[in-house]
């Protein structure tokens, strides 16, 4: 970020985010007061608040940006990190709204930041930070399963969520409706499977659509489909690390290069990902990966020739100072605005394709949403229809054999008898919603001459509908 700044050091995240959102509302012809209701944050909240830790009081400093109420609750991940500021989570708050409309997940948009290094606090004081954090959005009425319901993001995890559940309960326990407060939370505390994961999932997903319009590969100078691909990826977190696993693992993709903190590992065989996760965590760095080369010039690798550049960790990595450089021909912004205004337009100039934020890393609030629904209906997905259509295939498939004398190849009569679990039917409904969400922004790109690249098709998509949400009730 700081080579980023010394760049562009005028134009804040939140500005970069609303010149993009400005570019949108330009191809729409937005009536410009609809525009200016729909831009800024409905409300900030900063919080200050005292700590006693190992007998030494500490104060922190946090914030809850709700950007947008015109559905509820608003939503959007916590993130604890040590450069968080309001402008930020400000920019954060924004996305959100915009990545909600674009996949049609019916919340706002909020997001919430809290100035710490979490690498600098033990687990149990950790836990004593976040609660009381919770306490004091709960107070300031920016938490509650109806109006305000945060998630993870960077710097925290299924750990977190649980504490805020928890704390808002023992506030709350009259509440039926408590563990809906917060979602990513563990599966034993009312979590849901596939959310951990389910942001790299949906960049997946995505991918894989990208991949099936051959138009769109061609595009960004790549042909075929993702096996053998060449992927660089920047932040080996909870994001990066699924996304990458999966594409080596599933699709045969080749990561030859992953970049963290303190550099850069590259192997152009592909780098076994789970090892290297592995080793990070025990390491708290890459240097000294016995299994690829491992180089400090983290920056640079963004550089890297390769086919697709996923930048997975922090917003402002690709900005005017190394846009003119970047050598894939498809970015993937699987982080929150990994790239700026300026580097966006630089790349589009180039013909480097990029896949926007607020399309790609919405897997993590589509699963969320399954999470809340789940929370608040008290029940699992498919409990009362799993044995009934899996007793509907088992006739089938006996009509089909004993009447019809159809021999069933077995994996065709297991496809046709087995019981969907709950994890079945979350990725089923996070890869429908992220491949119409592409189909959807690839129909505005084809069909309106104003439009250019998906970010501004997607921009197009959201301000329409959350417009049309303003006036068909009036701005109230
Ligand atoms: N979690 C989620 O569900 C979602 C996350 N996102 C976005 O994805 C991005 C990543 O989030 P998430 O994976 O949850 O966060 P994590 O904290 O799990 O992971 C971020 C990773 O990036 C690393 N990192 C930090 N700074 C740098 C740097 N300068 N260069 C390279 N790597 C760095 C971190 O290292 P270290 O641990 O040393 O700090 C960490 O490994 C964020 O932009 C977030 O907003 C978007 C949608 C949903
Ligand atoms: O899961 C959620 O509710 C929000 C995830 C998030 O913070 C994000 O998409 O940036």
């Amino acid at each position: 970020m700081a080579e980023a700044e010394a760049v562009e050091p005028r134009t804040s995240f939140r500005e970069n985010v609303e010149r993009m959102v400005d570019r949108a509302v330009e191809a729409i012809g937005l009536d410009s007061g609809v525009a200016a209701a729909i831009k800024p944050c409905n409300s900030v909240i900063q919080v200050t608040f005292p700590v006693e830790l190992q007998g030494e009081v500490r104060v922190f400093t946090g914030w809850r940006a709700t950007h947008s109420t015109h559905r509820l609750p608003a939503k959007g991940g916590l993130r604890f990190a040590p450069e968080v500021c309001q402008d930020e989570v400000e920019a954060l708050a924004a996305l959100m709204s915009y990545k909600c409309a674009t996949v049609d997940i019916p919340f706002g948009g909020a997001k919430g930041g809290l100035l710490i290094d979490p690498r600098e606090y033990t687990r149990k004081e950790l836990m004593l930070i976040t609660r009381r954090f919770t306490l004091e959005l709960v107070r300031k009425g920016v938490l509650s399963p109806a109006t305000n319901v945060p998630a993870p993001d960077m710097g925290t995890g299924q750990r977190e969520m649980a504490w805020i559940a928890d704390t808002y309960k023992h506030l709350y326990p009259e509440d039926i409706n408590y563990l809906a407060a917060v979602t990513g939370k563990p599966v034993d505390q009312g979590g849901i499977r596939g959310r951990v994961e389910a942001t790299g999932r949906g960049v997946q997903y995505v991918l894989r659509e990208f991949f099936r319009h051959p138009e769109a590969v061609g595009e960004a100078g790549l042909e075929g489909d993702l096996r053998g691909k060449r992927i660089v990826v920047q932040g080996l977190g909870n994001v990066g690390y699924h996304l990458a696993r999966f594409l080596a693992e599933e699709d045969g993709a080749r990561v030859v290069a992953v970049i963290e903190r303190d550099g850069v590992v590259v192997d152009e065989d592909g780098l076994p990902v789970e090892e290297v996760r592995r080793y990070l965590e025990r390491h708290r760095g890459l240097r000294g990966f016995p299994k690829a080369e491992f180089s400090e010039e983290g920056a640079q690798a963004l550089e890297m020739d390769c086919d697709i550049l996923i930048p997975a960790a922090l917003e402002g990595q690709i900005h005017s100072g190394n846009a003119g450089r970047i050598r894939a021909g498809l970015v993937v912004e699987a982080a929150n605005g990994p790239v700026t205004f300026a580097a966006d337009e630089i790349l589009h100039r180039r013909g480097v394709v990029i896949l926007p934020d607020s399309l790609v890393n919405a897997g993590g609030v589509t699963v969320s949403y399954f999470e809340w629904i789940r929370n608040l209906s008290h029940i699992r997905f498919g409990l009362m229809q799993r044995r009934h259509d899996q007793l509907r295939g088992m006739q089938m498939a006996t009509l089909l054999e004993d009447h019809a004398g159809i021999h069933m190849p077995a994996h065709a009569k297991e496809g046709l008898t087995r019981a969907p679990h709950e994890i079945d039917l979350i990725r089923s409904g996070l890869d429908d919603t992220m491949r119409l969400a592409f189909q959807e922004i690839r129909e505005v790109l084809e069909e309106d001459n104003t439009v250019h690249d998906y970010r501004t098709a997607a921009y197009v998509i959201a301000i329409r509908k959350i417009a049309r949400s303003y006036l068909d009730v009036g701005i109230y």
